[in-house]
């Protein structure tokens, strides 16, 4: 069998929503159309499938299944990375998806802690991941921290890992603490590819080193996001401010007005013109006019 790659990850990977009918039934059909508008208005090149903005945590694990499929089906060719998370609940849901993201193609997958029995130690934390990863051991693997639900800190939980998980490739850290995820990276080996995940703080996460990022507002700012990466790879560090600012104007706006997947995903709905439908319960649907007055702000942001 061979070995998980060692390609590195790099710019910007939507975190996907998971378009639903109105019934809330799983809306393959979207897919498609989402894929071409992520590649042509956006300039995105990657996605992270069933995350938190996919809502995987309130999916079934066949739903989830589905979805991975039609994402690899349709962005085959057309986006360099499909990253699938597989985190559940139950070890043995997410060997299960694991599995499966290795038989449909995917690029890599991502998987969260368990956030109901929680691991009471890095090791315990680790010792979870490694059972995911070996059921896919030739799919990089991606260990995603979302430090609010774990409470362990990613400089321990890496450590050594490779050693317990040959296929391990890196960190998409959804924290603000600047501390930890500098750790991280200097710790990070060469052929890992850290990614950050707090997008109205990206830049401060570039600077700190991450390789690329993850986040659900690339689905709708990503051309904005972008412009930020240029500006800050040739060092116009006012222009990529200028962009950092403008993207927490409207994050900080959102969250006032009760920023949460709902509204998120209605953004991203009225943004792109696709019908992603309502979020699925306990999520409740946002308001048509709270997200008018979101976009409003939106737009007399990027003018
Ligand atoms: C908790 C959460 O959903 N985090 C997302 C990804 O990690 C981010 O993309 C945020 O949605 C974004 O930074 C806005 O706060
Ligand atoms: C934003 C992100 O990474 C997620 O939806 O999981």
């Amino acid at each position: 069998m061979a070995p998980a790659n060692d390609r590195k990850v790099t710019g910007l990977l939507a975190a996907t929503f998971t378009p639903l009918t109105a019934q809330g039934e799983v809306n393959l059909s979207v897919i498609g159309p989402y894929v071409d508008y992520l590649t042509e208005k956006q300039g995105i090149k990657g996605i992270f499938v069933n995350g938190t903005t996919g809502e995987s945590m309130s999916l079934s694990v066949a739903e989830r299944k589905d979805l991975a499929e039609e994402w690899c089906l349709r962005a085959k060719g057309r986006m360099d990375n499909v990253i699938i998370h597989v985190g559940c609940m139950s070890l043995k849901d997410s060997q299960d998806l694991a599995r499966h993201a290795a038989e449909i193609g995917a690029d890599g997958i991502a998987v969260i802690s368990p956030s109901f029995f929680k691991p009471k130690t890095a090791d315990a934390l680790r010792r979870f991941l490694q059972e995911v990863a070996s059921a896919a051991p030739t799919l990089p693997f991606y260990y995603y921290q979302i430090p609010s639900f774990t409470g362990v800190n990613v400089r321990d939980v890496i450590e050594d890992i490779e050693k317990l998980i040959p296929s391990f490739r890196g960190v998409k850290f959804s924290g603000s603490d600047l501390l930890d995820f500098g750790q991280c990276v200097s710790y990070s080996q060469p052929h890992w590819s850290v990614l950050y995940g707090v997008d109205e703080q990206l830049l401060a996460g570039l600077a700190m080193g991450a390789n690329g990022a993850v986040g659900s507002t690339y689905n709708y700012m990503g051309c904005y996001v972008n412009q930020m990466i240029s500006a800050f790879e040739t060092k116009d560090l006012v222009k990529a401010r200028t962009i950092q600012f403008k993207i927490q104007e409207l994050v900080r706006y959102a969250i006032k007005l009760g920023f949460d997947i709902g509204v998120n995903k209605q953004l991203m709905a009225e943004v792109s013109g696709l019908h992603l439908g309502p979020p699925r319960l306990p999520v409740m649907p946002c308001s048509p006019d709270l997200a008018q007055l979101i976009i409003q702000k939106y737009q007399s942001i990027f003018v």
